[in-house]
């Protein structure tokens, strides 16, 4: 049990004080129900030595009824303060997780799965939130009224009080087993439920693509079988749990007779009082229906602190270091010191990689599929750590940048544009929130998006969808692009789309880009050879390693890697789906 307090209070910090009073309200409920029963002892007591007077019974309701208007008072209070502190604890819990997550290596979202995650922040804090609203009080409330229960029992006969604790000594144990066997299999568990949220996630992400290969419903084997090992392992896990359970309740019910046979035999010998007998009796029915309530949470409260284990150790997951608040770098110049870079398993990805990125002006990545160019791009906005060498910019170590300081610093603008399912104004501001009407007008005039978004039926207030599903491809990029130039970032990261979009779409585009590259530091992905002739810089990266350098002239002049490429650029261009003789005569005329 203190495992499961030490976790929670891990988890919760400051906030744990929000629960002091439902507990004590949960206390003072088990006081009020203890008053209750003292009181029917009582009469029943009285009664039996015919001491039963009509004021008594008058008296007896009042305090009955009195304790029952309290307690339904107390009752719906209490509830109300549990149900409110629980989800102020919750909705802190899950914002302080994002913002933690936020702060990570990208790393750990390598190492951990989208199901992983995203049972984090539903399943776990869902029953976190679930221990603290109904479990804890509940636990504790029993709790005290089994304490009570045995306090009242030495006092009113210390013989059945010693029976009490030998049957609580003998069900102890299992009640504690059901607790770990819960512990142990929550784990394994977690793991089916986690499965089931990334095929889940995986089957909507791709329902296109399988729909196209007939892989919907049953076909689709993998979401099927993640179902059916979920299934298989809640039945588990209810099973292994159960009998601890049931045998536990069995014994601590026996409290009941045991108290009847043994409270007769003695009345019967002379060797108690019917009063001490009407007290035993009703005190074992309390503490064994007590009893039970702490057997059942028990396992349970066992099983959820898993949960809070877990988030117990996101937390404890460092998150990227830092060393100075803010960027003070003299300009935005950015240089690749001897890096060496690995993913996983000490697979190199970048080797001994050194090049400089002058401020103000344009470099372009070009290379092989896998040669590093969007892990270069990747390290520059720091979601990741170098694993030797250094990378600068204005001469500070990006390391020692406080992440959210450097990125006030880059804007990024990636082949993959993801909108958030909201406004398109939103989705703009969101790169400067107190940017005015005007200010995203002007942005969304640059990026050429301004008149396709006046003609929605909204205008800006036009709902995207998720991930911007609304909208055409060259429209999100467009939007994407009056994001970044709203953020006007002195450095721009930039990985040029690869599908070629149709001539006008592309036109716009590169319009759009002239707009966010001017006079600012560029780094850009090129996949399309004809885009980057007049960078300023075109490094030509082969696994990890500067191949070539130079400007597009000087390279076509090495005739290597990037002279060849440029060559069967050109042939690429004459390409032609299903082409035959006739269309190669029509084609040839043409040029
Ligand atoms: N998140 C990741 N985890 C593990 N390996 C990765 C990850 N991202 C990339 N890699 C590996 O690192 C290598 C370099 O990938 P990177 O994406 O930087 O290449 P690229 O030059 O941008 O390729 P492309 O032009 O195809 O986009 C590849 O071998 C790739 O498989």
């Amino acid at each position: 049990m203190t495992s499961v307090i030490r976790n929670i209070r891990a988890v919760i910090g400051e906030k744990i004080k929000l629960l002091y009073t439902p507990i004590l309200l949960a206390v003072l409920d088990a006081f009020l129900n203890m008053l209750f029963y003292s009181v029917m002892i009582l009469s029943i007591v009285t009664l039996i030595k015919n001491q039963f007077t009509e004021s008594f019974f008058f008296r007896g309701i009042a305090v009955l009824a009195v304790v029952f208007i309290f307690r339904t008072l107390l009752a719906r209070y209490s509830f109300a303060s549990l149900q409110l502190n629980g989800s102020v604890i919750a909705t802190d819990l899950r914002l302080r997780l994002a913002e933690h997550v936020r702060g990570l290596n990208s790393g750990y979202f390598n190492q951990n799965s989208v199901g992983k995650l995203t049972s984090y922040f539903s399943t776990d804090i869902a029953d976190f939130e679930q221990v603290l609203t109904h479990h804890l009080t509940d636990f504790v409330k029993a709790l005290f009224s089994v304490s009570v229960c045995m306090i009242a029992a030495v006092v009113i006969d210390f013989r059945f009080a010693g029976v009490m604790v030998v049957m609580i000594l003998v069900a102890l144990p299992l009640m504690i087993k059901g607790g770990s066997v819960g512990h142990t299999i929550a784990p394994e568990h977690r793991v089916r439920i986690n499965a089931v949220i990334s095929r889940v996630v995986e089957y909507i992400n791709g329902i296109k693509t399988f729909r196209l290969y007939r892989l919907t419903g049953t076909k689709f084997e993998r979401l099927d079988q993640s179902f059916n090992e979920l299934k298989k392992s809640s039945i588990r896990v209810e099973l292994s749990m159960m009998p601890y359970v049931m045998i536990f309740s069995t014994i601590v019910s026996f409290m009941i007779p045991v108290a009847l046979i043994w409270g007769t035999n003695l009345l019967i010998q002379g060797n108690s009082t019917p009063e001490q007998y009407i007290a035993v009796l009703m005190l074992s029915v309390s503490t064994s229906s007590q009893l039970m309530t702490i057997g059942m949470l028990y396992p349970e409260l066992k099983y959820l602190s898993k949960s809070a284990d877990n988030l117990r150790q996101i937390f404890e997951t460092q998150p990227l270091p830092y060393t100075k608040d803010a960027f003070i770098g003299a300009d935005h110049e950015i240089t690749f010191e001897h890096v060496s870079f690995s993913y996983e398993n000490g697979v190199s990805v970048l080797n001994d990689l050194s090049f400089t990125v002058e401020d103000g002006k344009t470099t372009a990545l070009v290379g092989p599929s896998g040669s590093g160019k969007s892990t270069v791009i990747s390290l520059i906005s720091r979601f990741w750590d170098v694993d030797n060498g250094e990378i600068r910019m204005g001469n500070e170590k990006l390391r020692d940048i406080r992440p959210d300081a450097l990125t006030e610093e880059i804007t990024c603008v990636f082949q993959d544009v993801y909108l958030f399912n909201d406004t398109i104004l939103n989705n703009i501001r969101m790169a400067k929130p107190s940017a005015t009407m005007e200010e995203v007008t002007q942005a969304s005039r640059l990026a050429n998006c301004h008149e396709f978004i006046m003609q929605m039926e909204n205008g800006y207030d036009t709902l995207v969808g998720e991930g911007g599903s609304t909208l055409s491809g060259g429209e999100k990029q467009r939007v994407s692009i009056a994001r970044a130039l709203l953020k006007d970032a002195p450095v721009v990261l930039l990985d040029e789309s690869t599908s070629s979009l149709d001539v006008d779409n592309e036109k716009e585009i590169n319009h759009a880009l002239d707009h966010l590259m001017a006079e600012k530091t560029v780094v850009v992905i090129a996949h399309r050879l004809d885009t980057i002739i007049n960078a300023d810089q075109i490094i030509v990266l082969d696994e990890g390693s500067v191949r070539e350098k130079g400007t597009h002239q000087e390279l076509c002049r090495q005739q290597g890697w990037y002279a060849q490429m440029i060559k069967e650029q050109e042939v690429a261009k004459t390409w032609v789906i299903g082409e035959t003789s006739e269309t190669k005569d029509i084609l040839e005329d043409a040029r």
